[in-house]
């Protein structure tokens, strides 16, 4: 029986770097992200406000039309892009370090035909981040991954369509021998989120029922988008993003009943220099 680590404070300035006198925008990474139907628009503008917030240094939302004044009224640093315009979507998930896709994308067939798309376009050398209404697409129409550096982010029930792993059966060893098919990393989120990268398992040990409130997940998926855009060891990115999230939550309900998504988003740029390696 294999035993996950646990993921300790240390991940942060082990990952989260200075920035160099030198830099610009480029530098901190190209980042796009794809969802939000009419109906889950709030899930892709928290997934693109934790982007920014995080650092990411360009950061373009491609979403339905209906979003784009509440995204440019709460987050005018993204860019907009119209996700029936599948040419401009194409040259921009080509000029991305990282693409985002799923929250708030819904599982129609207008979504479906997004998703084709960004497998279709996704080059080996970019990283994608697969969450929400794109992992149950992929796991309910059996679609094929692309070859890129893929991350994915299920709750346990997506990690049961995905997997065919029952909740109460993903143990470490059923859900490696699935993982080890999947060629991904995959942050397999619960109260004690589990991260299953190449060279290991780890389990978050912070984190709290405050956390347990909608928006949380297109949260942390903006902040993975943010952090491996910026930070050049991947798997450590995404721990550093798990780990954050969960201490920044932590701290609020010191004082709070519930965490509201976006008060962790609004806490992350101090978070972030204060672990600073
Ligand atoms: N403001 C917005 O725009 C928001 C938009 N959102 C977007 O909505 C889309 C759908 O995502 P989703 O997660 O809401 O729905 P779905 O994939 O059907 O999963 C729910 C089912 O799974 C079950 N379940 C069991 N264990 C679970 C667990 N640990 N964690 C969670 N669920 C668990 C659960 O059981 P039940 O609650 O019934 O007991 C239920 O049967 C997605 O694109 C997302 O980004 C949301 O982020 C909300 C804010
Ligand atoms: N009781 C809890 N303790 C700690 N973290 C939690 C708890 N409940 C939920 N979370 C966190 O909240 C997030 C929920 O993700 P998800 O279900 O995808 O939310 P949404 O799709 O609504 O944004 C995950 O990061 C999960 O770890
Ligand atoms: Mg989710």
């Amino acid at each position: 029986m294999q035993e996950a680590q646990p993921l300790t404070e240390n991940i942060l300035a082990a990952t989260i770097q200075q920035r160099a006198a030198d830099s610009y925008k480029g530098t901190y990474g190209r980042v796009t992200l794809i969802g939000g139907n009419r109906n889950f628009g709030g899930a892709i503008i928290m997934a693109s406000e934790a982007a920014v917030y995080s650092g990411a240094g360009l950061v373009t939302t491609i979403t339905d039309a209906s979003n784009q004044d509440a995204l440019h009224a709460r987050l005018p640093e993204a860019m907009f892009a119209d996700i029936t315009d599948f040419d401009q979507s194409r040259e921009l998930i080509k000029g991305s370090d990282v693409v985002v896709v799923g929250p708030g994308l819904g599982t129609d067939d207008e979504a479906a035909a997004v998703l084709a798309d960004v497998f279709n376009v996704i080059q080996s050398d970019q990283i994608l981040v697969i969450d929400g209404s794109a992992i149950t697409l992929v796991a309910e129409r059996h679609l094929p991954l692309p070859e890129t550096h893929l991350i994915m982010t299920p709750h346990q029930m997506e990690w049961q369509r995905l997997s065919g792993i029952a909740i109460d059966k993903q143990t470490v060893d059923w859900n490696l021998a699935i993982i080890d098919q999947l060629d991904a990393t995959i942050v397999l989120k619960s109260h004690r989120t589990q991260v299953y990268t190449d060279n290991g398992v780890y389990e978050n040990t912070i984190g709290t029922p405050a956390q347990a409130t909608g928006g949380m997940g297109d949260t942390l998926a903006g902040m993975v988008g943010g952090f491996t855009a910026q930070f050049k060891d991947t798997d450590q990115a995404v721990l550093a993003a798990v780990y954050s999230h969960s201490a920044i939550a932590e701290k609020l309900a010191k004082t709070q009943y519930v965490v509201l998504p976006h008060q962790i988003v609004a806490q992350l740029p101090q978070f972030m220099k204060a672990h600073e390696g």
